[in-house]
């Protein structure tokens, strides 16, 4: 049996892609309200029942908040700032810095840039 938890945040950022054919509108500069979902696993629970607590996921507040809310992604990132480079290089960001417990893993990261559309890194 598999628990699955996931905590959403949001941040407004700015970018444009490159590689894309002329006229593209994704080559222009111009803004999204980013969610960004991380997803924990695990077989057995720890304390109350938890898989995390899902305050062991607020770091990725504050990472966002400091690093990706209202920053132009290309000069920050040294990938392409597509949904799919955001979600992995998210989730090696909280692969290394979220202190869950040790019966809990990382799953994935999901990245939408739109209601409509999203990006998942799972390794
Ligand atoms: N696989 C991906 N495709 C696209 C990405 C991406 O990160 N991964 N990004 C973009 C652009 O950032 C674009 O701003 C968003 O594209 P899209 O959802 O197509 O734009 P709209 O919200 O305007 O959607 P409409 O259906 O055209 O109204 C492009 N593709
Ligand atoms: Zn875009």
């Amino acid at each position: 049996m598999t628990f699955r938890i996931g905590k959403r945040f949001t941040f407004e950022a700015a970018h444009q892609l490159a590689g894309l054919p002329e006229g593209h509108k994704c080559g222009r500069l111009h803004g999204h309200s980013y969610t960004v979902e991380v997803v924990v696993t695990a077989t057995e629970l720890t304390g109350p029942g938890f898989v995390a607590d899902f305050a062991d996921l607020a770091p990725v507040k504050q990472h966002l908040a400091e690093h990706f809310d209202h920053q132009a992604l290309n000069t920050g990132l040294d990938v392409e700032p597509t949904s799919e480079n955001l979600a992995r290089c998210l989730f090696e960001w909280c692969a290394t810095n979220l202190p869950l417990p040790t019966t809990a893993a990382l799953e994935a990261v999901r990245v939408s840039e739109t209601p409509a559309t999203w990006a998942e890194y799972r390794p």
